[in-house]
C-alpha cells in the first residue's frame, strides 16, 4: 500500500530557510484532484472527511467543527479513526493523503493505528502572502477562510507541523514542490516526483 501525505507549504526553521510561511492556501486539493486524475490515487482529505463528521451531526461534530473555527487541530483519535475507515472502504491500494499529518499526535497515532509508513510526503513551498491571498479568495463557504483564523492555522503550523516535515525529512521521505506558481506548472513539478524515473 502506498501512502503519499500532502504536508504543506514552507517552515521557517533555519534548515528549510527563506520565507517564514506555514499552513494552509499553498494548493493541496488543487493538486490531488490533478494527482487522482492522472494518476489514479484515491484522494483523502482529512479537512474534508473532518467537514463530512460535522454534517452528519455525529457526538464529535461540534467538537470539530470549534476548532476548525479556531485552526486547531483535532486529536488524533477522531481523525485517524476517519482515514482509516474511508481508505478501508476505497477498494483502493494507493492513497493520497491530504493535509495529513498535521502534528507529530497524528502521526504517531497513524502510524501506530495502521502500521504503515508514508512512501513519500509531498512538500509545498507557497510565500505566506500568497496562501493568504488565495484563502481570501476561496470562495467555498469554509468557516476558516476569514484572517483571523488563517493567522491562527499559520501560527498552528508553524508550532505543531515543522517537527513532522523534518522527522520525514530525516529519513529522506520529503519531496519539495515549489507551489507559488501557477496551477498547471505546479502540476508539472508534481508529474515528474509522481513519475518514476527511467
Ligand atoms: N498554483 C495556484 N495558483 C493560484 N491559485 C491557486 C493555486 N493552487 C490553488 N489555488 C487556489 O487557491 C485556493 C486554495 O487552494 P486549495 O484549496 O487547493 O489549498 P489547500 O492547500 O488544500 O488549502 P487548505 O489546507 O486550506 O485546504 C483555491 O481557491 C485554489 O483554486
Ligand atoms: N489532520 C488534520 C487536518 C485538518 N484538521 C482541521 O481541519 C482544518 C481544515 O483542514 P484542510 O486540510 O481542509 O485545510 C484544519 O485547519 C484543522 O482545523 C485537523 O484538525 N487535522
Ligand atoms: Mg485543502
Amino acid at each position: 500500500m502506498s501512502l503519499l501525505f500532502f504536508i504543506f507549504n514552507q517552515i521557517c526553521s533555519n534548515k528549510w530557510q527563506k520565507l517564514r510561511t506555514g499552513g494552509p492556501g499553498s494548493g493541496k486539493g488543487t493538486q490531488c484532484a490533478n494527482i487522482v486524475k492522472y494518476f489514479g490515487f484515491t484522494h483523502l482529505s482529512a479537512g474534508d472527511l473532518l467537514r463530512a463528521e460535522i454534517k452528519s451531526g455525529s457526538e464529535n461534530g461540534t467538537m470539530i467543527q470549534n476548532m476548525i473555527k479556531e485552526g486547531k487541530i483535532v486529536p488524533s483519535e477522531v481523525t485517524v479513526k476517519l482515514l482509516q475507515h474511508a481508505m478501508q472502504e476505497s477498494g483502493n491500494n494507493k492513497f493520497l493523503i491530504d493535509g495529513f499529518p498535521r502534528n507529530e499526535e497524528n502521526r504517531a497515532a497513524f502510524e501506530k493505528v495502521t502500521g504503515i509508513e508514508p512512501e513519500f510526503v509531498l512538500f509545498f513551498n507557497c510565500s505566506e502572502e500568497e496562501m493568504e491571498k488565495r484563502l481570501l479568495s476561496r470562495n467555498e463557504g469554509r468557516v476558516d477562510d476569514n484572517i483571523e483564523t488563517i493567522r491562527k492555522r499559520f501560527k498552528v503550523f508553524v508550532e505543531s507541523s515543522i517537527p513532522v516535515i523534518e522527522y520525514y525529512d530525516a529519513k529522506s521521505k520529503v519531496r519539495k514542490i515549489d507551489a507559488g506558481k501557477s496551477i498547471d506548472e505546479v502540476f508539472e513539478e508534481v508529474k515528474k516526483i509522481f513519475t518514476p524515473a527511467n
